[in-house]
């Protein structure tokens, strides 16, 4: 149903929901925007609204082809609505495009990630960090002859997460694209958005995320403890940016401008490349999946990668999870801990949690536990009853 937001807009359909609101198609003075009402309970935060307002400028302020503009901040004076009124773009997000084609050929992957890393340099030679780059928050132009990215949700994250910052029990984000040095209760700087825009590029090469897969806790330990498995069949120098892009340690990576333009240089390189042809863990025994890290119990195994439940997703994938508040695994579970990953290397055939197969082992040891338990019960009431008679 059509609904007014302040005095120049209206929403006419909902575009996809992520956990902070619902974001519509609406219509302004000037024609199409898309519209993202915040949740009631945020929007009825004054602490939050203050937020937003003293941070107006920014959010407003950011302006570049490859950034999704915002164009006005709407405040129902009520307090019913907070609202962000932005540029339509139209096209899907990265996440639904990487769902259709299930990994990207190389150049295309590279333009992609390209056109982030130069919204990025933008941002944090403005001051402005992300914290949440990841398939959902880029969107794609398909409106010329190849897709173009622009990204989206700038400063969001930060301010409505802002309350939680400074405490180090608790960490926000999606799991898979959470750089090591948020794990740690570090502070959140460029070199964040930086790690995550790496995830996403190995993503859209292998259709999966390096460090993804199981429970929040064994991904957040992952990104602390292990390293990328290498890409069969990637050019050197692609692997070497990747690999100095997911360094652990944030002064290692590569500045926004500077990946931008080394990846720029890459792309002759990788003309006519086809995508990778590699399996990953859910698909078959390939040992790409196969990392450093020792099997872990979990009881989440099935949770799929990027995956924590707070919202279910965008129209796209209705039952894909995303954004959300995760506990920081302490520093014994970091280590490797009782049910940690980081201790022994696993031989080769072995399975980590998360992936499918080992769920399914998982879920047949506890069955015959169990049924051995019933039937010892039984036989022990059995003697208990032949005892007494
Ligand atoms: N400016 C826009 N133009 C067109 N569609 C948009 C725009 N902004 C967002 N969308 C669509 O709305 C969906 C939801 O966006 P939103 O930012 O609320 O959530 P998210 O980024 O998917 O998840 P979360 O906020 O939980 O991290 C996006 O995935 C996209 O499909």
């Amino acid at each position: 149903m059509a609904r007014n937001i302040g005095s120049q807009y209206t929403t006419e359909r909902v575009l996809g929901r992520g956990s902070a609101g619902t974001v519509w198609l609406g219509r302004g003075p000037d024609g199409p925007v898309a519209i993202k009402l915040l949740r009631e309970d945020l929007a009825a935060d004054p602490e939050l609204v203050e937020r937003f307002t003293h941070e107006r400028r920014t959010l407003l302020g950011l302006e570049h082809p490859r950034i999704v503009g915002v164009r006005e901040l709407v405040i129902s004076e009520d307090g019913t609505d907070l609202a962000l009124v932005m540029d339509l773009v139209r096209g899907a997000d990265l996440r639904a495009h990487l769902t259709r084609h299930r990994r990207l050929a190389p150049a295309d992957a590279v333009a992609l990630v390209v056109d982030v890393a130069d919204a990025l340099a933008v941002a944090h030679r403005a001051g402005v960090v992300h914290r949440d780059v990841k398939p959902e928050n880029i969107l794609l132009d398909a409106t010329g002859h190849a897709p173009r990215a622009l990204l989206a949700d700038f400063g969001v994250a930060q301010l409505i997460d802002e309350p939680r910052r400074g405490t180090t029990s608790r960490v926000v984000g999606t799991p898979d694209y959470i750089a090591p040095e948020i794990v740690e209760g570090l502070p959140s700087r460029a070199p964040v958005d930086i790690y995550a825009l790496a995830t996403v590029l190995y993503e859209l090469l292998a259709g999966f995320t390096p460090f993804g897969g199981g429970h929040t806790g064994a991904v957040l330990r992952r990104h602390v403890t292990e390293t990328a498995a290498p890409l069969p069949g990637l050019p050197d120098e692609l692997w070497e940016l990747l690999q100095q892009c997911l360094a652990k340690a944030p002064a290692s990576r590569l500045r926004a401008a500077e990946l931008a333009s080394r990846l720029r240089e890459l792309q002759p390189v990788l003309r006519g490349l086809p995508a990778l042809d590699i399996e990953s863990g859910e698909e078959s025994d390939a040992p790409v999946r196969e990392r450093a890290g020792a099997e872990e119990s979990t009881e989440e195994a099935e949770t799929p990668r990027g995956a924590v439940a707070l919202v279910r997703g965008s129209v796209s994938d209705p039952d894909r999870v995303t954004h959300t508040r995760m506990r920081v695994p302490d520093a014994e579970e970091l280590a490797g801990g009782a049910n940690g990953t980081a201790r022994l290397p696993r031989t080769p055939g072995q399975r980590r949690a998360g992936s499918a197969r080992h769920g399914a082992a998982e879920r047949r040891r506890r069955l015959a536990v169990t049924l051995g338990a019933a039937l010892l019960a039984v036989a022990l009431v059995v003697v208990g009853v032949l005892a007494l008679a």
